[in-house]
């Protein structure tokens, strides 16, 4: 078996000096769409931020699309972050340039240089979350939805091992979510690794998938009931 995209074992994860979660031991493998979930403060912003190095991991061992998170050293942290795509509930679109300038700059800023190329990957990741037609409108033109699928489509750009996505239907109608968690369904049946944080149990009832649960300081897997 090819070896997990995430795991860890034994970690810890501090804000400051507060515990927030202990004795973390789970495994991602490729392919698989896992839910995170738990109650507000919990610890799943804590968690993810984690796993893209925006909070050390103190103690246990984590191992993330093949970078040590323990010994990660900060100049290894932009090129972890190419092999990941974020996503997070505010979508962090820069407000003043177009969609298509919103996509170049991150294109350019992760060492593409080919003009044509670019092009071409920008359009090929609107088109993944069908957007194709709106390039040439700014963030504050757009609806949340869709603000989010560009934001999902700048994850795609490096086509990265593992997105993690945080609450990223939490700005959204009911109606919108699921729109969104369509776009994400599709895209990890075309191959795609996804790790979703989300208190959304209505997305978890419509598109059920193996489920972790921060609760009382500790991270577990959770065994969804079929009703
Ligand atoms: N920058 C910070 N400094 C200190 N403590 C923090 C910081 N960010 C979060 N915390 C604390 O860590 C705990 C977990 O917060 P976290 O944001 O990870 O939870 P969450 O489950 O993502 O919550 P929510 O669903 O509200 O986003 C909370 O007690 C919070 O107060």
């Amino acid at each position: 078996m090819s070896k997990p995209i995430l795991q860890l074992k034994d970690a810890s994860i501090f804000q400051g000096e507060s515990l927030i979660l202990k004795n973390i031991n789970i495994e991602i493998n490729k392919g698989e769409f896992v839910y995170l979930i738990g109650k507000t403060g919990t610890g799943k912003s804590s968690f993810m931020k984690t796993l893209y190095a925006d909070l050390p991991l103190k103690e246990g061992e984590g191992h993330i699309v093949d970078f040590d998170l323990k010994n990660l050293k900060e100049k290894d942290i932009p090129y972890l972050r190419r092999k990941l795509g974020v996503v997070f509930q505010d979508f962090k679109l820069l407000t003043d340039r177009t969609v298509n300038d919103n996509l170049l700059f991150v294109l350019k800023a992760t060492g593409w240089k080919d003009r044509t190329e670019m092009d071409k990957r920008v359009e090929a990741v609107l088109a993944k979350v069908d957007m194709k037609t709106k390039g040439f409108k700014f963030p504050h033109e757009l609806s949340g939805g869709e603000q989010q699928r560009v934001a999902i489509a700048r994850a795609l750009l490096n086509d990265p091992e593992l997105i993690l996505a945080d609450e990223p239907t939490g700005n959204l109608d009911p109606q919108t979510s699921i729109e969104v968690m369509e776009v994400l369904q599709d895209i990890n049946k075309n191959g795609n690794t996804i790790l979703m944080a989300t208190h959304d149990y209505a997305l978890l009832l419509k598109y059920p998938s193996k489920t972790l649960k921060c609760d009382e300081n500790e991270v577990y897997e959770v065994v969804q009931r079929k009703s």
